[in-house]
């Protein structure tokens, strides 16, 4: 499919705001100026109007035809001319795997929501790191990081050497600038930026917060449907591509890069986005979480939450995943003689969760919005005290759960944290209480 953007770089500011391209790791076509893709060939002698041709490839050139992601990109300039990167001190709070600064906690953790920052900074600064798991040099397992920040991007761009980006706001939309297009991406939304691609981020109403999952491993894929058909949870056509867009602007440009768990920056003498068309199936993309078919019992029993799998990271081993994106969005509640809220459980793998909006049906009080919580591998959690007591004494009818949405990174290895995140005031030191005061059984 080619789809020729109808607006010139010349009123560029306004360019690809809406205009998307549906499905899901799809092959898409696209050129911002009419004539600049090469028919027939990726990488003919001349490139319409003497653009560079650069192929960005997100798998190895011979992963399976399946799993093969890559694109070709057409540009003003190539990307290799630039100087040396050195090395970059901001995001003082940014952390790669493999963690190591403080002993993993077995303790169930819980987080106030961050605090903005009272200096100007921007969404690569406003980035911190709770924990994670793996190691980046290798490629496995995540990064987990939240971010606050109250000052667009001006004159900076940012590429992830180390993984692909999925980027959930709690607050405030943002519009990300890329090289492959423009994509928005408000509350309730998400976004993925491949590994490698640059961007900068664009506050669009005020101060922003939100959460990003850095994926070190297997790119993030729709999970398999099994016995649900062919149907059901986040449908490919809902997830969005950007068209091509880009600006032709010749002016410095700090260019930083996060490459084995470290920040490097170099200085471009022009705008990193000059990628003026480009084809393939490796681009960013949005998803909008109000639009995931949530498939739920109609009978008895709360099922495992891998019900409500968005997108998955595959590990080599069958179903376990390097990191499965999960929601809770609004639902009925329907399961007769059923407890109805998450159950009491220990799990192999490790849950880090968030909250985008609204209540968490498994915590009455202390999960925000912007907040977040860890039950690490093997470690007792679910209904706080208040939520297990109301549950078991409900009148069962249909309810519906309106105006939520939690989230959940589970990984199949322990979620290490960070020293801030084990030292900041706003981590709750009472978090255990919620659990205290449960009345054992009682025996005839
Ligand atoms: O712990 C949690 O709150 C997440 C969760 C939700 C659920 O419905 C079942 C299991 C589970 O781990
Ligand atoms: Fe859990």
């Amino acid at each position: 499919m080619t789809v020729q953007n109808p607006v010139t770089a010349a009123d560029a500011s306004s360019a690809g705001q809406g205009r998307m391209i549906p499905g899901f790791g799809n092959h898409v076509a696209t050129e911002a100026v009419a004539g600049a893709l090469p028919i027939g060939r990726n990488s003919p002698q001349h490139v319409p109007y003497g653009l560079f041709a650069e192929q960005l490839s997100g798998t190895a050139f011979t992963a399976p035809r399946v799993e093969n992601r890559r694109s070709w990109l057409y540009r003003l300039r190539p990307t290799a001319t630039h100087p040396a990167f050195q090395p970059y001190q901001g995001a003082a709070l940014l952390r790669s795997a493999p963690f190591n600064e403080v002993p993993p906690s077995p303790n169930r953790l819980r987080w106030d929501p961050l605090v903005q920052p009272e200096r100007p900074t921007d969404w690569v600064d406003g980035l911190v790191t709770y924990g994670g798991n793996g190691d980046v040099g290798t490629g496995v397992g995540v990064g987990i990081h939240l971010y606050a920040c109250n000052l667009s991007m001006q004159d900076r761009a940012f590429f992830n050497a180390d993984g692909e980006l999925l980027i959930l706001p709690e607050t405030g939309s943002l519009r990300l600038v890329t090289e492959l297009g423009i994509v928005h991406v408000a509350p309730q939304q998400i976004a993925v930026v491949p590994r490698g691609v640059r961007f900068r981020v664009e506050l669009i109403d005020g101060p922003a917060r939100g959460y990003v999952c850095e994926n070190y491993g297997a790119l993030f894929r729709l999970p398999d449907l099994g016995p649900i058909g062919a149907n059901g949870l986040a449908n490919p056509r809902d997830f969005e591509t950007p068209i091509a867009w880009f600006e032709d602007v010749d002016a410095p440009c700090t260019l930083i890069q996060k490459f084995q768990g470290s920040l490097w920056s170099t200085e471009l003498g022009h705008s990193p986005f000059d990628v003026v068309a480009w084809h393939g199936n490796l681009a960013p993309y949005r998803y909008d979480l109000r639009r995931f078919n949530t498939i739920n019992t109609v009978s008895f029993d709360h099922p495992d939450p891998s019900i409500f799998t968005v997108l998955t990271s595959p590990s080599e081993t069958p179903g376990t995943a390097n990191c499965d994106f999960v929601i809770f969005p609004p639902r009925w509640m329907v399961a007769e003689q059923t407890f109805r809220p998450p159950w009491f459980h220990r799990n192999v793998m490790s849950e880090f969760m968030g909250l985008i909006t609204g209540e968490y049906d498994a915590k009455e009080d202390g999960f925000s919005p912007g907040g977040a919580s860890l039950h690490n591998q093997m470690n007792g959690h679910g209904p706080d005290r208040a939520s297990y007591e109301k549950a078991v004494a409900a009148d069962l009818q249909p309810q519906k759960i309106e105006s939520t949405m939690a989230f959940m990174f589970e990984t199949r290895h322990v979620i290490r944290t960070t020293r801030w995140a084990m030292q900041t005031p706003s981590m709750q030191s009472d978090y255990d209480a919620v659990w205290s005061g449960i009345v054992k059984a009682r025996l005839p």
